[in-house]
């Protein structure tokens, strides 16, 4: 097994003036498989996904993608750091004046230096991968939302990266369609074999997706194991989430 595709979160510390959103956060993200961070709203889920992708630097601790610690790195080598890591963003983020392919086509144009017709043909590759054949003409504002999704998981395979990073993939979306971006993430695990972090608060995908559930709570890990050891959880805090009750240690204002 290659180390580069190991992602680790070493300590991770952040605080906002004095709000602690971070407490020394640690766990690894083995290669080629699938971790879902989940919590509540405002338990730093956005902000521990930005340390890994190093748009903030952390107070103590580090995130080590391959091993290379990054919070040190100079922006040049964060960008090749970067060009390993596809980011699946939670409104897609789709260029509204491009087509369909022309999104997915955009970082192979920035980054590859391949010729047009390949470029071309990779991003069609990718669009059919995610379930999109034939529809690289449409304009994102002709598109549904879970097309979009499908669109913003075909640009992030583009550069064909070992880590994919998913900010709340199924937000936004009905059960059919959350499932269906989940059977997505589990076909881009299998076949292209990528290390996965999502960051969530659907508790019903992360048992579908995950190899191993980080529960995140008040700036710790409150729990971590896989699926079936969360669901067997005996923690209060653990249980009020996945019943989503309104009576429990979470405060609910
Ligand atoms: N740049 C910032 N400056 C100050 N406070 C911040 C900053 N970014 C995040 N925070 C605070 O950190 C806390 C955690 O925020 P974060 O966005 O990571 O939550 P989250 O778990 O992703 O929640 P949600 O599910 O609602 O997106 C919040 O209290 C937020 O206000």
């Amino acid at each position: 097994m290659s180390p580069g595709n190991n992602l680790t979160i070493e300590n991770l510390t952040k605080s906002f003036g004095r709000q602690k959103v971070l407490k020394g956060i640690s766990f690894t993200v083995p290669e080629g498989e699938t971790v879902v961070v989940i919590g509540g709203s405002g338990q730093g889920k956005s902000v521990l996904l930005k340390h890994v992708m190093r748009l903030l630097v952390a107070d103590e601790g580090d995130v080590l993608v391959g091993g290379q610690p990054i919070m040190k790195l100079t922006s040049r080598e964060m960008d090749e750091v970067r060009k390993g890591m596809g980011m699946v963003f939670q409104e897609a983020a789709l260029f509204d004046s491009m087509s369909l392919l022309e999104n997915v086509a955009f970082p192979l144009r920035m980054h590859s230096g391949l010729r047009d017709r390949e470029i071309i043909k990779i991003a069609e590759e990718n669009l059919e991968r995610v379930g999109l054949r034939g529809v690289g003409g449409k304009m994102p504002s002709e598109v549904s939302g879970g097309m979009k999704k499908r669109v913003g998981i075909a640009r992030a395979i583009s550069m064909r990266p070992g880590i994919l990073l998913y900010d709340e993939p199924t937000t936004g979306l009905d059960p059919v369609l959350s499932s269906a971006i989940d059977e997505l993430i589990l076909k881009m695990r299998s076949e292209l074999g990528v290390t996965s972090l999502v960051i969530s608060h659907d508790m019903k995908s992360a048992f579908r997706i995950a190899d191993k559930i980080i529960f995140l709570y008040q700036g710790v890990i409150q729990a971590s194991g896989t699926p079936a050891e969360i669901q067997a959880s005996k923690d209060p805090v653990v249980r009020q989430f996945i019943s989503g009750d309104t009576v429990g240690p979470i405060s609910v204002i």
